[in-house]
């Protein structure tokens, strides 16, 4: 980034150098430069890496970069592991820090770390080849015990001219082809913004749909649920899907186990079909999974709560578990606490109801 020197109001050179350090230039002509030597740059790291996927021949045209199915494709991923890490990503912190929300820089000295670059070729005037970065994903490679290998995706950017194109979309696409190719044992994603978990259960709910081992359970437990009618039951019942279900997801696809979970709601969902006749028993399901979720499987033991909670840990194995001091609340402080909650609980489900239409529609529109 070029800084420009002077008074201003604020200090921004300290700032700036803790962002940039010393990709940090105060000249305009250096500045300038930068913009040749980053893409050199970027040329001889990629010519080093691994090419994971070649462009579809026939999907560019000039004002489109999406393909007849909304995904990008003209672009190349290459894969960056090892010692060019450290010093290629050192160049992408700065982006990092200013385009994605509440990150920060992964830790470079661990050589478990992996850099998945997005580009583009383009032919300049002189005919020589220029690379344009798209983004990237550095993703984490840890073993799993006895001998198996998981991959954590902690962060992707898709810089902004190319967001809402199918860049992002197609990356999480090699990314699981890698995963599903070096058969490791899942690929899971770090605390992802909602925008990313838009486009990756998107992503997901399409292979799972032509997932032949898990539809014979689904149309059983869609039946289940129209002639059950969840809605008038008193006790809450399990529409889950069942455990080899999971473990088949998991090691065909690659997809853990609360991810799974999250797209088989919206499995039943269009399963249901038509939705709006069992959109009671549907509301139920959902208030019933999220009411569990936030307040526990022993939601009747007073005083006693286990939540999931954000971590940089295995999600599926990290909870809290807190125990409140008055397990004695009186009367009037225990209603109003529990409207409240309540009234919490209403919101959650309305944005969770919302937020599964919108994704089944995308998903049906791009499977018709
Ligand atoms: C683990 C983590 O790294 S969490 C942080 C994730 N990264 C960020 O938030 C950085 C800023 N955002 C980005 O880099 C990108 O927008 C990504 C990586 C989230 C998605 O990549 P994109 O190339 O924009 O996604 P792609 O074009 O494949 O899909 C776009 C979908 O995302 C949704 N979307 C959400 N935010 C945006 C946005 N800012 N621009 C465009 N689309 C967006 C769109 O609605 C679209 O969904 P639709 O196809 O159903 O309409």
């Amino acid at each position: 980034m070029f800084f420009k020197g002077g008074k201003g109001i604020t200090d921004l050179k300290s700032a700036l150098k803790n962002m940039f350090a010393e990709n940090l230039v105060e000249k305009k002509e250096e500045f300038l430069n930068t913009f040749s030597s980053e893409r050199l740059y970027i040329k001889s790291v990629i010519s080093s890496g691994v090419a994971l996927e070649q462009p579809t021949a026939n999907g560019r045209s000039s004002d489109s970069s999406k393909n007849s199915k909304g995904e990008a494709s003209d672009f190349e991923v290459f894969k960056v592991a090892g010692e060019p890490v450290g010093h290629l990503y050192s160049r992408l912190v700065p982006l990092v820090l200013l385009l994605i929300d509440g990150s920060n820089p992964i830790d470079i000295n661990d050589p478990r770390w992996e850099i998945y670059m997005v580009v583009r070729k383009t032919a300049d005037l002189q005919e020589d080849i220029g690379i344009n970065m798209i983004g990237f994903a550095a993703v984490y490679r840890f073993h799993r015990y006895p001998d198996s290998q998981r991959l954590r995706l902690g962060q992707i950017l898709v810089l902004p001219p190319y967001q809402g194109k199918g860049y992002g979309g197609s990356l999480l696409k090699v990314l699981n082809n890698v995963a599903v190719s070096e058969d490791v044992y899942d690929l899971t994603v770090e605390e992802p913004e909602d925008s990313l978990q838009h486009v990756r259960t998107k992503i997901d709910l399409q292979r799972l749909l032509v997932f032949s081992p898990i539809q014979n359970a689904l149309s059983a437990v869609v039946s289940r649920i129209k002639s059950e009618n969840p809605s008038k039951r008193s006790e809450p019942c399990q529409y889950g899907p069942p455990r080899s279900a999971v473990e088949d997801v998991r090691k065909s696809l690659k997809i853990n186990k609360r991810q799974f979970l999250q797209c088989w709601e919206i499995l039943l969902y269009l399963g249901l079909d038509p939705i709006d006749k069992y959109m009671e028993s549907y509301r139920a399901i959902v208030t019933a999974r999220i009411k569990t979720d936030i307040i526990g499987k022993d939601s009747e033991v007073v005083g006693k709560r286990i939540i999931d909670v954000p971590t940089e840990f295995d999600q599926e194995t990290s909870f809290a578990m807190f125990k409140s001091q008055n397990g004695n609340v009186t009367g009037s402080e225990s209603d109003g606490a529990k409207s409240n909650q309540e009234e919490s609980l209403r919101q959650l489900v309305d944005e969770r109801m919302k937020e599964i239409k919108l994704i089944a529609e995308k998903v049906s529109m791009s499977t018709r």
